[in-house]
């Protein structure tokens, strides 16, 4: 059976977007945020001023109560991944047992190096969990232009329950039994992004902009798969598909804040500029530390790790990728 009432945690850009899509879809919908003046503007005026100011948020409940969100079918959890963890614990409060989440989210934790499913498994044990992700900008999806996306599933019935849920023909999502490959893929992007951003704004050409690209994403297969995900998903929509969205477009937040940091702003300057989140910055540090256990080469994200801590100038992390030692394509 179908889910019929969806519940999404996070009324930022993406969990509004999503929400509408799901509206669209023909389910119902309640939109859980944490800030009674976003859930007042939704009730009230069908907008999201804060976050998603261009889209119209109709038909769609806004709440700041949980136990609404546990009264659906299905939960969609869209909070940033650093504070994914205290979303599920406020849900794990009422949520009915074997509860359906979607982690839409694209990091990991930094202070546990953990993905977001092993937080929902260590915040609900019992949850059912899949992963969306992939090229999907919030307001490309709120305005109902075209995309696809990775959805995953442990198991293809749960994948094909969350297909016929929010799938339409202007939001395409495709099923993949590989949840730690699809959440792999969003959380690496992001810090590649950071990367291309910088590169741009330092003026560095678009060759080095491609090479990047290339290079990010040997990268992101080689930790995705030390993590237990499938080099072929990377090929999909939520590695290489949404590492070519996030690294070309400028109004991607990683890229742009690469860009920034590219033109000789600092990294308080820029963070300080702006309320949404840059989730690569904090999965940065992560991934790099990941890299390290794992035993993975990830010379880049690592590189973007040293410059968000500012324990290296962007010229000395570009100085020190070129001068790495010559060696075979892998
Ligand atoms: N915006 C986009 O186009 C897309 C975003 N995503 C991912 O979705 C996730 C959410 O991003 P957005 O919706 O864009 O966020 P946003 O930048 O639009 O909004 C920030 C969100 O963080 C929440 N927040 C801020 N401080 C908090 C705190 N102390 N505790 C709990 N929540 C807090 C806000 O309530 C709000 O929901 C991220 O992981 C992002 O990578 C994924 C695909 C597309
Ligand atoms: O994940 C995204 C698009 O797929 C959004 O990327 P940014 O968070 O960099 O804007």
């Amino acid at each position: 059976m179908s889910f019929q009432t969806i519940g999404v945690i996070g009324a930022g850009a993406w969990g509004t977007a999503l929400a509408i899509n799901a509206q669209r879809a023909g389910r119902d919908v309640v939109l859980w945020a944490r800030e009674d003046d976003v859930v007042e503007a939704i009730n009230t005026t069908q907008k999201n001023p804060k976050y998603l100011p261009d889209a119209d948020v109709v038909g769609i409940h806004a709440t700041s109560d949980m136990a609404e969100i546990s009264n659906c079918d299905a939960v969609m959890a869209v909070t940033p991944a650093q504070f994914m963890r205290g979303s599920l614990e406020l849900l794990a409060k009422t949520a009915k047992p074997g509860v359906s989440v979607m982690l839409c989210s694209k990091g990991f934790e930094t202070k546990s190096l953990k993905m977001m499913t092993d937080v929902l498994e260590e915040s609900i044990p019992g949850a059912i969990a899949s992963v969306l992700s992939g090229p999907s900008f919030a307001i490309d999806v709120a305005l109902g232009l075209p995309t696809a996306v990775t959805l995953a599933s442990s198991n293809q019935e749960e994948g094909e329950r969350w297909m016929s849920a929010i799938g339409r023909p202007e939001f395409r999502p495709y099923y993949s039994d590989d949840i730690l490959g699809a959440e792999a893929g969003g959380a690496v992007k992001n810090v590649l992004a950071i990367a291309c951003g910088i590169v741009e704004g330092k003026g560095l050409g678009r060759s080095a902009h491609a090479a990047l690209i290339s290079r990010g994403f040997a990268e992101l297969t080689r930790l995705g798969v030390a993590m237990g995900g499938n080099a072929e998903t990377l090929k999909g929509l939520c590695g290489l598909g949404d590492l070519v969205l996030t690294c070309s477009s400028a109004q991607s937040r990683n890229m742009s804040f690469g860009f920034a940091l590219g033109q000789g702003q600092t990294v308080a300057e820029v963070l300080g500029s702006r309320t949404a989140v840059t989730e690569g910055v904090a999965t940065a540090p992560a991934i790099a530390q990941l890299a390290k256990n794992l035993n993975v080469e990830m010379p880049i994200c690592e590189t973007v790790a040293e410059i968000v801590a500012e324990r290296i100038t962007l010229s000395q992390g570009i100085e020190a990728l070129l001068k790495r030692p010559f060696k075979a394509e892998d």
